[in-house]
């Protein structure tokens, strides 16, 4: 396929596994981005793959990068080990690049990532993409508008469940994949996990200046598998301007994914990290005689007009993995920055490794990187 006959927005994939057909979902969601195809080394994988959704299957990643337009974009849909390498390949052959998350395992890697998309005048940027939808962005709203007043204290919750004794074998995705728990237990529910908060809150503060974390294993071995990372870790975030934020990851403790806000007049609160169309409710805080009581009854928060298309639950997540990939295309087109930075991307990269390396004894972490709140979207202002 020749790069002359796309026109338009388009993607091209690697890594054609579970993840990737979450993409493909939501891709449908916005017809006119394009994907010209994919790749991925397990040849049948990808046959299956492109077989099951009708692309083209590439025979080697040289062959994606002479169909993919110059303002196309890549999307890394790999394994985290195989990240850096991938992104570099697609950097250096001249490509903007969507990076599942996490960007690099290691921070050298992030930022030899960062430079090169600098050098070479690219777009790069890592998921989480949950930061641009409807839930994360009505939050944000509702923070700069005060409706809970100034925010003091932030907690963050990520527990997902005693993951190492649920059914993972028989999770399969549309096209067939097997959910890789060997792998996710291997690279460790922070590193999969913590950015969908953190993006939310470095979106909505900035830089965090100062971590201090705890991280460890509590069931060290999982289905067999003993070379595992840490399955639960706590971290304080210190941001240069915000509150004070409580951010917890664990595959262990019982499902709960919320987020409170805690200010002077009461409480916001969102129940799930993965669900784009998750209500936002107000807590308001009043005194009843002797008594002080944050309503038990929230009241919705919402954002007029409409906002993005919206994709069904598949598994654990009802979030539109498009939202990244159309808010690279748009910045691509329309010559503006992109919401999805290269900083926030490298600034995201290190907080959360500062998180998962913490070990019993790291103490306090000063971040190096740095990075400005994100732009709210159109419909958000
Ligand atoms: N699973 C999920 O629910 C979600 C996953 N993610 C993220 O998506 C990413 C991928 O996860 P997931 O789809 O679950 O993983 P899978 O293992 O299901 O799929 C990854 C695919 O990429 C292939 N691959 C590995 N290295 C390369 C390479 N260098 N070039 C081309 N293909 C390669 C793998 O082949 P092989 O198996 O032969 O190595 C495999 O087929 C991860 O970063 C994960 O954090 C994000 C949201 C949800
Ligand atoms: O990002 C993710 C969201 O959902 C998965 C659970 O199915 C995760 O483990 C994954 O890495």
């Amino acid at each position: 396929m020749s790069s002359k006959k796309i026109q338009g927005p388009a993607v091209a994939l690697i890594g054609c596994g579970f993840v990737a057909d979450l993409y493909m979902r939501s891709l449908q969601s916005v017809p006119h981005v394009q994907v010209v195809g994919a790749f991925d080394i397990d040849v049948e994988r990808a046959g299956a793959f492109s077989a099951h959704w009708g692309v083209t299957r590439f025979a080697v990643l040289e062959d994606l990068f002479a169909a993919l337009p110059r303002d196309g974009v890549v999307l890394n849909l790999t394994n985290p080990d195989a990240h850096f390498e991938v992104n570099r390949a697609c950097l250096q052959a001249g490509f903007h690049t969507y990076s599942e998350k996490p960007l690099a395992m290691r921070m050298d890697q992030a930022r030899d990532l960062h430079q090169l998309a600098s050098e070479k005048g690219l777009l790069l940027a890592s998921a989480p993409c949950s930061v641009l939808g409807q839930a994360a962005q009505t939050l944000a709203h509702a923070v700069r508008n005060g409706v809970a007043g100034t925010p003091r204290l932030i907690y963050a919750e990520l527990d997902d469940g005693f993951i190492p004794q649920a059914p993972v074998e028989s999770w399969i995705s549309e096209s067939g994949a097997p959910w890789p728990y060997e792998d996710e237990f291997r690279v460790g529910c922070t590193l999969e996990h913590a950015g969908y908060y953190l993006g939310w809150l470095i979106a909505m503060f900035g830089t965090v200046r100062r971590v201090v974390a705890a991280s460890g294993q509590t069931i060290p071995d999982k289905k067999g598998i003993t070379d595992t990372a840490p399955d639960f870790s706590v971290a304080t975030l210190f941001f240069e301007t915000g509150p004070m934020v409580r951010l917890t990851c664990s595959i262990v403790a019982p499902h709960d994914h919320r987020i409170r806000v805690i200010g002077d007049k009461g409480v916001l609160q969102v129940k799930k990290a993965w669900a784009n169309g998750a209500p936002v409710k107000f807590h308001k805080r009043f005194r009843i005689r002797r008594r002080l009581i944050d309503s038990p009854l929230g009241k919705r928060v919402s954002l007029h007009g409409p906002s993005h298309p919206m994709v069904g639950r598949w598994g654990a997540a009802s979030m539109n993995f498009a939202l990244g990939p159309v808010e690279m295309l748009g910045a691509i087109a329309e010559n503006r920055p992109c919401r999805l930075s290269a900083d926030f991307a490298l600034h995201l990269n290190e907080v959360t490794l500062a998180i998962q390396n913490a070990g019993d004894q790291a103490g306090a972490q000063v971040m190096t990187t740095r990075c400005d709140p994100m732009e709210p979207m159109q419909w958000a202002r």
